[in-house]
């Protein structure tokens, strides 16, 4: 096991190259299961999930190829592996071969998926829509059990606006007889991003991007090219990272539209932030203010840049309130920012910010999940002497080559291998 080092207190300037989305992905690599031939995806992060959900692949038959950024999948001899155990517990995205393979065998046995623990994350919108499809769904012994006779077209309204279950459901849907309509689809660009494949493949989508997705089924999906999207939960660490710390700092090959949100929140905060078609530039800014947060769907602030906002938000004067809408429970990295001296407390869905006094202080955190370990990496920045963080392995989940982009910027970070006795204390935590 390894633990981050990070000296604080050093200015950050340059320019930071974002990577591919992680949440674009690991859907678009099980969206490969449904062509019939060959298809390769570019601009692919690499990150633990990408390598987890491309071992699966090769798990039910499939042959994978990666050469740098660009992965080819040959699915020609796939076949309905069921996948109750293993790697499928260990990452959230797993549940995207229960769309793509009942969409392509008409049937799946897929284990509940892992990820992030956010608290509760129920799959119940991902299963009406595959028995609106017309598939039988049964929970056995923590394994999901889905088969069809055939696929049939349906109205699907989520009753919870779910990214993973529009995605789900589009897989399911795009080789299902006639058309589906998804009404209260979620909206956010890698539902775009998805569809985007699909169509390249053959499929009929129309409306990804907003609350209602219609699918005219084919019969076949051939084999294509598709690059990712920059990921916008990467650029927005960064883009945090640089309010905090940074004199001048480029965030390069991004897509500002699709930070709106937090560019807004930034510069309500008194961050000066400037944007060209695919870069965003962060300025020194030596007064940061108080806001409020409330994290929505989108084109809301997202989730997914709640902890990190967090982390920054103790550098600034006043009073804040951070609410998450979307996982209530968001926040186990505040017991560890305060560890490192931070003025915050959890009341509710709602953490109380009380920023702008003294300097956090370097310390032993552990990171619980992904976005906690984004945001004890930004308080690490911030903070006297040094941080050592634990969990890693949520960390290497999301973020490319963290320490090489954060070197780049001139931070003094670096990893250790943990001692045996400080895995020990770690694992008894
Ligand atoms: C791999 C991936 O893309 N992960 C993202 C995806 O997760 P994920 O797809 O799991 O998140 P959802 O959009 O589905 O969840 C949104 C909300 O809906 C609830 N819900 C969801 C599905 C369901 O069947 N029933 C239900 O009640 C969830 O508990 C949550 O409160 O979107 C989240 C919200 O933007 C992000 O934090 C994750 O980074
Ligand atoms: C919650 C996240 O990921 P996952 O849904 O894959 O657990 C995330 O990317 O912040």
């Amino acid at each position: 096991m390894e633990k981050l080092l990070i000296e604080g207190g050093y200015p950050l300037e340059g320019k930071v190259n974002i990577s591919g989305a992680k949440n674009s992905a690991v859907a678009l690599i099980p969206a490969t299961i449904l062509a019939d031939s060959e298809v390769t995806i570019d601009n692919l992060p690499k990150i633990s999930d990408v390598q987890l959900l491309s071992e699966l692949l090769e798990e039910i038959g499939g042959k994978t190829d990666l050469n740098g950024d660009s992965l080819t999948v040959y699915p020609e001899n796939m076949f309905a592996m069921p996948l109750p155990n293993g790697r499928v517990k260990k990452l959230r995205a797993s549940y995207y071969l229960m769309g793509a393979m009942l969409g392509k065998f008409k049937k799946a046995v897929i284990g509940l998926p892992g990820g992030c623990n956010l608290g509760p994350r129920p799959i119940d919108q991902h299963i009406k829509g595959f028995e609106a499809l017309g598939a039988r769904v049964t929970n056995e012994q923590g394994a999901i059990y889905l088969r069809a006779d055939e696929l049939r077209g349906a109205k699907i309204y989520l009753d919870v606006v779910s990214v993973g279950a529009t995605i789900n459901i589009m897989l399911a849907a795009v080789k299902a007889k006639g058309r589906t309509i998804i009404e209260n689809a979620a909206k956010e660009p890698e539902i775009i991003d998805v569809a985007t494949l699909l169509t390249s493949m053959g499929a009929q989508i129309k409306g990804a991007g907003t609350n209602e997705i219609r699918i005219d089924g084919v019969e076949h999906l051939h084999g294509c090219r598709h690059s990712i999207i920059p990921d916008r939960i990467e650029a927005g660490t960064y883009m945090i990272l640089a309010a905090a710390m940074g004199t001048q700092v480029l965030v390069d090959n991004v897509i500002p539209a699709h930070l709106e949100s937090l560019t807004a929140k930034l510069r309500e905060m008194g961050v000066h932030v400037e944007t060209s078609d695919e870069q965003i530039y962060i300025y020194n800014t030596s007064n940061l203010t108080s806001v409020d947060i409330k994290t929505l769907v989108y084109p809301g602030f997202p989730t997914d840049l709640q902890q990190p906002f967090t982390a920054l938000l103790t550098k600034a004067s006043g009073t804040s309130l951070v609410t998450d809408t979307i996982y209530s429970a968001r926040f186990k990295h505040i017991d560890e920012l305060r560890r490192m001296g931070a003025n915050v407390k959890v009341e509710g869905s709602s953490a109380i910010i009380n920023g702008g006094g003294n300097r956090l202080q370097g310390s032993k955190v552990r990171a619980s999940d992904l976005r906690a370990g984004a945001s004890l990496v930004v308080a690490g920045l911030m903070a006297d002497g040094i941080t050592e963080i634990s969990g890693l392995e949520h960390i290497d989940r999301g973020y490319e080559l963290l320490e090489q982009k954060l070197l780049g910027l001139g931070a003094k970070v670096w990893r250790e291998k943990m001692t045996s006795e400080e895995v020990e204390e770690v694992e008894n935590a």
